[in-house]
């Protein structure tokens, strides 16, 4: 196995005074698919922004690919980016923009800004995007506007285009909050499966504890802005549970993704 992350010492204190992670600690293996569960205002969303500096730490190292990731150096934090697939709750996409364009700005990493701004995107990579919406059950949909999709239909878009990255780490910020239970089993599969088959490791924010124990290899449990948990789905034990979600047992309970 490779390392593909390392985190050490992760802190973050926004400027209002919350103390949203302390001290963190993290190593992300190459095939490794991480669960990060944890109630409401734990730290889930801005331990995953981060990673890739959507969110600027107070304290500590990322180091990816054995890089730092370091907003002072822009050139290879932009590199370091590009190779980091990020899925979001609400997708994220271009309403106006068709499907294939929303998943072809997967590829604006790659490009010079100039040809980015002008749509200059190769032929092998319209086909590259293309193969992907195919791949996702999203072959009549290609040529539609990103906002006449449903929302499993938006994430499966979300998704392609975190794959266009030919990313080694995917963050995937509560994929399925938005979605009902056949939706949401629809999107956990297909993130689950593209990661396996092409060995990207990923990291995903989950509310239901259940979801994470059906795909995940770890599992993360975050408390108040400190890691309680780092194990396996048999390791992770109702007392554990309770532990994490001590206070706001309510939102734990699953009821998607076939769990
Ligand atoms: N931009 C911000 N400015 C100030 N405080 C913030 C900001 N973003 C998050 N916080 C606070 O940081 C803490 C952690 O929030 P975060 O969104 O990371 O938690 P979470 O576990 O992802 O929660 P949820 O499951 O509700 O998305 C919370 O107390 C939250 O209110």
């Amino acid at each position: 196995m490779t390392t593909i992350l390392n985190i050490q010492g992760l802190t973050k204190a926004y400027s209002g005074g919350t103390l949203a992670l302390t001290g963190i600690d993290l190593t992300v293996e190459s095939g490794e698919f991480i669960a990060v569960i944890g109630p409401s205002g734990a730290g889930k969303s801005t331990l995953l922004r981060s990673i890739n500096r959507l969110v600027e730490p107070t304290d500590g190292t990322i180091t990816f690919l054995g890089e730092v990731m370091s907003s002072k150096n822009k050139g290879s934090l932009r590199r370091l980016r590009s190779q980091i697939g990020m899925i979001f709750q609400h997708y994220n996409l271009v309403n106006r923009s068709s499907v294939l364009e929303n998943v072809l700005h997967g590829r604006l990493g790659y490009m010079s800004p100039l040809a980015g701004v002008f749509s200059r995107y190769s032929e092998a990579d319209k086909q590259a995007a293309i193969d992907l919406l195919v791949k996702v059950g999203l072959a009549n949909e290609v040529y539609k506007r990103a906002d006449e999709l449903s929302g499993g239909q938006k994430q499966r878009v979300g998704i392609s285009r975190a794959l266009m990255q030919q990313p080694k780490l995917i963050l995937a910020d509560e994929p399925i909050a938005s979605l009902d239970p056949k939706s949401s089993a629809v999107v956990m599969d297909t993130i689950y499966e593209n990661c396996r088959l092409q060995g990207i490791a990923c990291l995903v924010n989950l509310h239901q504890v259940e979801v994470a124990k059906k795909y995940a290899t770890r599992i993360i449990g975050i408390k108040a802005g400190t890691k309680v948990f780092d194990g396996t789905a048999d390791q992770l034990t109702d007392e554990m549970i309770f532990n994490i979600y001590e206070g706001k047992e309510h939102e734990m309970h699953a009821n998607q993704a076939g769990a």
